[in-house]
């Protein structure tokens, strides 16, 4: 059957389905109500979901994160004030639904997902990622880095992720930049930590993870920088490279994101988070994830709406780079 469904089509884009004909909790649910991947010719922007929480080292969930984000992303409107921007109208954004991805293998989980991000960038589309725990974290910058070289990272999350292991285990939600920095997926110059708070496990994390290529923006500083001070940090630091930026939406204090699996209290506010994305529009910005949303400690959509937030200004910094360039 032919698909009528009324869409705000602009920019020559296949856009959202139109709000004000199809009521918004009516129909599929794609993240933002944007196309999916196989209903337009070309996509500048993919978003996968990537549904894999076997690398968690405490409350599990997070594989069904994707359909959580893509669910309360329902209400996201096609202008961003904030950046003066219509992101889907600059950008054909699709939906490029679920990579299947094994969840009893975590080695052949991180085959699946670097192939998977993989076949998206060689379309020449950039990859928006919605996990899953930060596990796959790694094999996206594997898929990244073989195509832009050693990336400029900046992580926001209240933990680290740069720990050795678990039970022996080398492939874990903790130690996703630890490998990337020994496999030289990282521009070591270029890359920060933002958020970071809460308990480690021995004052020496902290010399490891700097050895590791990782400058830090602890949580208290937010306190004392501010918002603008934070940017100016994370800018600095990031300098003209490529940019990848990986968000563990535990950055978030748990009363803006309670739906994680590994909270820790100080965090960050939503607005203070979605600010300093905001400026990321003047870097160059390769990919994104957005990661550790588990749904079943979630009330209400509270981490799943800040999720959407989250990616919607992540998109629309892509949107005005594109139209800058
Ligand atoms: N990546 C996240 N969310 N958490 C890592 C916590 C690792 C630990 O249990 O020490
Ligand atoms: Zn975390
Ligand atoms: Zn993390």
């Amino acid at each position: 059957m032919r698909d009528t469904t009324p869409r705000l089509n602009s920019g020559g884009k296949i856009g959202q389905v139109d709000a004000t004909r199809v009521p918004r909790y009516a129909g599929a649910s794609t993240f933002a109500r944007l196309p999916r991947w196989d209903e337009v010719d070309a996509a500048d922007v993919v978003i996968l979901g990537v549904p894999f929480d076997t690398g968690v080292s405490y409350r599990p969930g997070a594989r069904f994160g994707p359909g959580h984000i893509r669910e309360s992303s329902r209400l996201l409107r096609g202008y961003n004030p904030a950046q003066n921007v219509q992101p889907f109208a600059v950008l054909q954004v699709v939906d490029g639904g679920d990579l299947a991805v094994n969840p009893f293998s975590i080695e052949e989980a991180l085959a699946e997902i670097e192939a998977g991000a993989s076949a998206v960038l060689e379309t020449g589309a950039k990859l928006l990622t919605l996990g899953g725990d930060h596990t796959i974290a790694l094999p996206l910058l594997r898929a990244m880095a073989a195509k832009h070289g050693p990336l400029a990272v900046v992580h926001f999350d209240a933990h680290l992720d740069t720990w050795d292991s678990y039970f022996g285990a080398d492939y874990t939600h903790g130690t996703p930049f630890r490998r990337a920095s020994e496999e030289g997926l990282l521009d070591k110059n270029a890359c920060l930590h933002v958020g970071i708070r809460g308990p480690l496990y021995t004052a020496d994390d902290l010399d490891q993870d700097g050895d590791l290529g990782f400058e830090i923006v602890h949580a208290t500083e937010m306190d004392s920088l501010g918002v603008s001070g934070v940017i100016e940090r994370m800018l600095r630091r990031l300098g003209d490279r490529p940019v990848y930026v990986s968000i563990d939406i535990d950055v978030l204090d748990p009363a803006f994101a309670p739906g994680t699996g590994t909270p820790e209290a100080g965090g960050f506010t939503s607005r203070e988070l979605l600010a300093i994305l905001r400026a990321l529009s003047s870097v160059n910005l390769v990919g994104a994830d957005i990661v550790e949303v588990a749904p079943a400690y979630d009330h209400a959509q509270i981490t799943g709406v800040a999720a959407a937030h989250v990616a919607y200004e992540l998109i629309s910094a892509m949107a005005i780079a594109q139209a800058a360039s």
